[in-house]
């Protein structure tokens, strides 16, 4: 058939709406491979399919196939089933057929077939051929097998992609901690509560202030239990919207909403076996509460859009930085909820209640940057006066961050005390253990400290006269 006959039968007037429509709902994406021996067949299946795949490679002879496989990532392949150049008439398809299976087992291959080949189509099929279109081709039908094609190998990617992700964190997870424990008489109880626990299924809450490090405890716990070898999977609550909460958690079925193209696991269903960590529980509105305690107490979920209720073995840890008990009193959170979720209860310490940790944890940041930004930094023992005497609001995160910072920015690799710059919360931060008299003497010391030794100005700034100065400097000790 001449090349414009074959445009004319494969652009009928009717075919333009229903491209436009796939060209709607789908960005060119993806790689094709078309291999036929019919160089007109390849011309207008080349145009055709240019409008819905990023890139259309035509091949007229099949020998060339692993030359391309091996040099362009293709996405989907579309196999004539009969050359000329025939290697086993009537077979050339499923020859080249394995070849590709060989080459790239998972690459979707959809054979090019004409009705009197169908028998020899359904044993390729039988033999992993993902579908096959007959000769002559029904346009919409083509396009419609081949996107679909395309989606499978986007989700078997998708697959590799999380199998992957899901080694690295197993790796990561079996190998040394990664965190320091330090050695405060209050981290000392935390920590032999772990190790009490940890072996246990018992579900955990972790309360604490931001980064306190509950999520690196929550990350210890699994790692020292009996689930190490399987992944711990994290859920920000925070981040996950009413609208997708069910999906996230319990996965969908296909087609349960518009954008439902294929079946998805949720986090529920990823864990399984392993540890879920569910951050920042306390957000969590109080109609979901109801389902994710349903979830709990039944062990079992149900995917959106399907009926068929699926076992799930995990176990939980759960996280927040607010009060759950005051929230409870003031029904903002569900109280069987709440006992669901704490069997075990582990309140992490601020830093600045734990302040023998605060220089071996700067010390082990230290090293950890040096490293990183190629420097051999040390810190004067008054640098680390200074950071004793902070009261770290933002916990060990800020930690972390301030030494990173003094590392980039410290000339040669001393770390002096003015590498750090803290804001005037030294003075007005407000412990719960504190007391006037402290505020006080902390309000005095920071004025003392940037006054180069100029009472007067310190009185003045105070809004005290000098005598009154001295007398709280003596009854301060200052
Ligand atoms: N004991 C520790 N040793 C080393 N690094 C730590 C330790 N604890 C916390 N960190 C670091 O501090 C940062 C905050 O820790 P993490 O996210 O675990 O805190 P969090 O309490 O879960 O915080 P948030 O409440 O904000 O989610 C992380 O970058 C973590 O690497």
């Amino acid at each position: 058939m001449s090349i414009f006959l074959t445009l004319l039968w494969i652009y009928p007037a009717g075919f333009i709406a229903l491209n436009d429509k796939f060209r709607k709902d789908m960005a060119k994406k993806g790689i094709i491979l078309v291999v036929d021996d019919n160089k007109s067949v390849l011309t207008a299946v080349g145009l055709l399919l240019g409008s819905y795949f990023e890139k259309v490679i035509t091949l007229s002879t099949p020998e060339r196939i692993p030359t391309v496989l091996s040099a362009e990532r293709v996405d989907v392949v579309l196999l004539d089933m009969n050359f000329s150049a025939a290697i086993n008439t009537g077979n050339e398809g499923l020859f080249w057929l394995s070849k590709i299976k060989e080459q790239v087992p998972d690459l979707p291959v959809v054979l090019f077939t004409a009705y009197a080949d169908i028998e020899l189509a359904v044993k390729a099929v039988k033999e992993g051929a993902t579908d096959f279109v007959v000769k002559p081709w029904d346009n919409a039908k083509l396009v419609a097998t081949l996107l679909s094609a395309y989606r499978l190998r986007e989700s078997q990617n998708e697959v590799k992609q999380l199998k992957e992700e899901k080694n690295a964190l197993k790796n990561q997870l079996n190998s040394e901690p990664s965190m320091l424990w330090g050695s405060s008489p209050e981290i000392m109880q935390v920590y032999n509560l772990v190790c009490k626990v940890a072996k246990t299924d018992a579900n955990i809450l972790l309360t604490g202030e931001n980064g306190t490090g509950k999520e690196m405890i929550a990350r210890e716990i699994h790692r020292l239990s009996n689930r190490s070898h399987e992944v711990m999977i994290s859920v920000d609550m925070g981040a996950v919207t009413e609208t997708l909460f069910e999906s996230e958690l319990f996965g969908h079925a296909k087609g349960a909403f518009t954008d439902a193209r294929e079946d998805r696991a949720g986090k529920f269903e990823a864990a399984n076996k392993g540890t879920l960590f569910l951050d920042e529980i306390g957000n969590l509105s109080y109609a979901l509460q109801a389902k994710l305690l349903t979830a709990l107490q039944n062990r079992k979920i149900t995917r959106v859009g399907s009926n068929k209720p699926i076992d799930t073995d995990i176990r939980l840890i759960c996280a927040t930085n607010r009060n759950i008990q005051e929230m409870v009193q003031q029904n903002h959170f569900r109280e069987d909820l709440l006992y669901r979720i704490n069997t075990i209860h582990i309140e992490i310490p601020p830093l600045r209640e734990r302040r023998e940790d605060i220089v071996p944890l700067a010390e082990y940041f230290l090293k950890k940057y040096s490293s990183k930004y190629g420097k051999n930094c040390n810190m004067l023992p008054a640098t680390q006066e200074k950071l004793q005497e902070y009261k770290w609001p933002g916990n060990i995160r800020e930690l972390q961050h301030a030494i990173e910072k003094a590392v980039i920015m410290c000339e040669g690799n001393t770390i002096k005390p003015s590498d750090f710059f803290f804001k005037t919360v030294t003075t007005t931060f407000i412990d719960k253990n504190e007391t006037l008299e402290d505020m006080e003497k902390q309000m005095i010391q920071h004025a003392l400290d940037r006054s180069n030794g100029n009472l007067s100005a310190v009185a003045t700034q105070l809004g005290i006269t000098r005598q009154t100065l001295y007398n709280k400097m003596k009854k301060y000790n200052l």
